[in-house]
């Protein structure tokens, strides 16, 4: 793509080449590591981050709450392959280069390109198996339009990311496990039981409406207190915020605010990587 080029002087490094579907916690691990190396070197302005567009957004999140930069970093990925009718593949890599040569990115924490819209990497889900614009801001995750080589911001993130993050991933040697558990009419708590017996430091439940529990996920709740390890309520809806209730308070149950079940699992990883439990990472889920 000679327009690339046109764009900015790239060099390239690829810490993995996998599905995204395939990545767990030691690659995500060395993904952060690769971009942490690239914007510690004073040659680098800015990172585009190539990404299978199934857990993008887990990536995506992991490195806004990870790497402390204002340097531009940059996910993109494509729905369709490069051999397609259509591809939009080539365009989405432009404008990841576009936007990470633009000093309207910097301090904006990670962002995602995708359909000629840049999302803030704290909301944006794939919310559509297959169609191109499968990549989406929800309530609060547009930040930029693009417009042929127009770059034009609307919002800023609002949370804390970046370098006004806490988290340090030079005190990280590994995350630890934290199981995502997807609640129903008539779940039962063998899940749960099964979760805590294989080592989880964390449980999240994408509980139904405002996080609302099954008696099922209610006793995998209690069974997870009882053995001191965090149960996070977040919604299966997609969107909206989880409040704390009162009737969670006996049971040390923490609200994951408005991040999705994969998110609140991403940070509730650093959080607890960096020994925060109970009042704290209930802090945490307020902050960011
Ligand atoms: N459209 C896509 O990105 C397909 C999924 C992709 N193979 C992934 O790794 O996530």
């Amino acid at each position: 793509m000679p327009e690339v080029a046109e764009l900015a002087e790239l060099t390239s490094d690829q810490p993995v080449s996998v599905d995204s579907f395939k990545i767990d916690n030691p690659i995500l691990l060395a993904i952060a590591r690769s971009v942490l190396a690239a914007v510690a070197n004073p040659r680098i302005d800015a990172v585009v981050v190539t990404h299978g567009t199934d857990t993008l957004e887990e990536t995506a999140y992991f490195l806004h709450l990870a790497v402390r930069t204002v340097k531009p970093i940059v996910v993109v990925g494509a729905m369709r392959p490069a051999n397609a009718l259509s591809a939009d593949g080539p365009l989405n890599l432009y404008n990841a280069v576009l936007i990470a040569t633009s000093h309207a990115s910097s301090g904006k924490g990670v962002l995602i390109v995708a359909n000629n819209h840049v999302f803030g990497a704290r909301d944006l889900a794939k919310r559509d198996t297959s169609a191109i614009g499968a990549i989406e801001g929800m309530k609060y995750g547009i930040l930029a339009e693009i417009s042929g080589d127009r770059v034009d911001f609307t919002h800023f993130p609002a949370k804390p990311h970046t370098v006004h993050s806490e988290f340090d991933l030079a005190q990280v040697e590994a995350l630890p496990d934290v199981d995502i558990m997807f609640d129903h009419q008539g779940a039962g708590d063998h899940l749960y039981r099964a979760s805590l017996e294989a080592g989880a430091t964390a449980i999240v439940v994408a509980g139904m409406g405002n996080g609302s529990l099954s008696v099922g996920a209610r006793q995998g709740a209690l069974l997870a207190h009882q053995i001191g390890i965090p149960f996070i309520r977040a919604s299966r809806t997609g969107q909206g915020i989880v409040a704390p209730l009162k009737s969670d308070v006996a049971l040390g149950i923490i609200a994951g605010n408005s991040l999705t079940p994969q998110k609140a699992r991403i940070l509730a990883m650093l959080a607890i990587a960096h020994r925060k439990s109970g009042a704290d990472l209930q802090a945490i889920f307020d902050r960011y």
